[in-house]
């Protein structure tokens, strides 16, 4: 019999060094707001409101730490020394771009923090833990180490979790986690079928693929995960990104579609084939029929889709049908704001809406479900995990004076060199991980 489960969700932490970069080549916000100055104070408060939000809805709310930038290691990795605050003179003089690069609080986005496969799929009845490489871009691709060493320091239980190292960091096995996977099943305690959506296939340069920018997900570095995992054939589908919707900005699936129990909301752009997509996941789902939800180019053309991040929503359950978590911007645009309306309007399993203000996050391009990790626990495992990083009150409440007092309110490129941002960095993540009693998860702190 199935056992009962919940899914929990872990939101990234916004970090102290939140910036507006412009990094991310494909990602039409990231490279619009490129040089703005940032307030990482509010965008932290913003992340942690939505956190509050939904824990106080009753839904299992976890937090996931922010990392250690500027990353000085990497910056000695690279050649620059001396003391730390040589180093970053020396990173700010010969390469902005570097320093900008280390500086990322990009960790916040944990949707692209792992892929996690719950224990009803897998064949050691454990749950699955992959880091992503995220080997697409240099500022993402410093992640997996500590990422890693967080979800263990959270599901420490090695009878109950499986903990693998990133897949081998090059192109060929780029990986970018939650992001382009996406689980659909009757019951979260029930067998499920486990989307992995794909930009390219590495191995053959004849494959459809993106011509403008770069899909940063292969099919290979899926199948690698779903291997680890130990997914059956009868638990996963392979499906290609349409190249056409990377070309318009939507660098990972979950700009585009997202899934929850047995419901697939989704852009008719999408998928490569859509008919494919939605016969082999009918095929395998069991206990319950998939509802799609598409929303055509005539209801919401492509660019409003990436525009408002409609897609980038959380669909959560409720006890009246689904909600769907959207950011403010899908109020801002008129066709979206119109769909909407009507979607609740009609009698599908998307009952009601709620708005997010999570700004200072999109200008980057992450939205609501950008900024979470779904972990899918039984009771069981529910109760083995840490439970320090759990919100409640009392940690909403810490969490926010920690913030009001280590964050700044403004932020730009050229404050990155100051030698007294690493500094407060450091002092902030030291008690952070006192509050969140995880323990030494930090480079400075090992
Ligand atoms: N869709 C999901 N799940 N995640 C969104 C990640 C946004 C992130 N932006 C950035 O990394 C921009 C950083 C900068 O430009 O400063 C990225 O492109 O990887």
């Amino acid at each position: 019999m199935a056992k009962h489960a919940v899914e929990a969700n872990f939101d990234g932490l916004v970090g102290p060094s939140h910036n507006y970069a412009g990094l991310s080549w494909g990602n039409v916000a990231s490279r619009s707001n490129v040089r703005a100055v940032s307030n990482p104070r509010e965008a932290a408060l913003q992340g942690l409101a939505k956190m509050k939000r939904l824990a106080d809805r009753g839904y299992v709310q976890g937090v996931l730490p922010p990392h250690e930038r500027p990353h000085v290691a990497t910056l000695r990795a690279l050649g620059f020394d001396g003391s730390d605050s040589d180093v970053l003179r020396a990173a700010a003089e010969q390469s902005p771009a570097i320093l900008a690069a280390v500086s990322s609080a990009s960790a916040m986005w944990t949707a692209n923090a792992a892929t996690v496969s719950p224990s009803a799929d897998t064949s050691d009845s454990r749950v699955h833990f992959t880091p992503a490489n995220l080997s697409a871009k240099f500022h993402r691709s410093i992640e997996h180490a500590v990422t890693g060493r967080a979800l263990k320091a959270i599901f420490t239980d090695e009878s109950r979790f499986a903990h693998h190292p990133a897949l081998p960091s090059v192109s060929q096995f780029g990986d970018e986690g939650a992001a382009n996977h996406t689980r659909l099943c009757g019951g979260y305690g029930e067998p499920g079928v486990e989307l992995f959506v794909y930009g390219k296939v590495a191995f053959n340069e004849q494959a459809p693929a993106p011509r403008l920018y770069p899909a940063r997900q292969t099919l290979e570095a899926s199948q690698a995960v779903a291997r680890l995992h130990g997914l059956k054939d009868s638990r996963a589908v392979f499906a290609q990104q349409n190249p056409e919707a990377i070309d318009a900005g939507v660098f990972h699936n979950d700009v585009i579609a997202v899934g929850n129990g047995n419901t697939l909301f989704y852009h008719e752009l999408a998928f490569l084939d859509e008919e494919q997509v939605l016969a082999d996941i009918r095929s395998r789902l069991t206990g319950a029929e998939l509802e799609a939800v598409r929303v055509s180019s005539d209801q919401v053309p492509l660019e409003d889709a990436v525009a408002s991040y409609l897609f980038n929503s959380q669909l959560l359950n409720t006890p009246d049908g689904m909600m769907l978590a959207v950011p403010g911007e899908c109020r801002e645009i008129a066709s979206v704001s119109g769909y909407l309306d009507e979607l609740v309007a009609n009698a599908g399993p998307i009952t009601s809406v709620e708005v997010f203000d999570v700004k200072q996050s999109m200008r980057n391009g992450g939205g609501p479900a950008c900024l979470r990790l779904r972990v899918v626990l039984d009771d069981d495992e529910l109760k083995a995990m840490h439970h320090g990083v759990l919100l409640n009150d009392a940690l909403y409440e810490r969490l926010t004076t920690w913030v009001e007092a280590h964050y700044r309110e403004e932020l730009s490129q050229e404050d990155l060199g100051d030698p007294m941002l690493l500094e407060e960095v450091r002092k902030a993540l030291d008690e952070l991980t006192g509050i969140l009693g995880l323990g030494s998860v930090y480079d400075f702190q090992l």
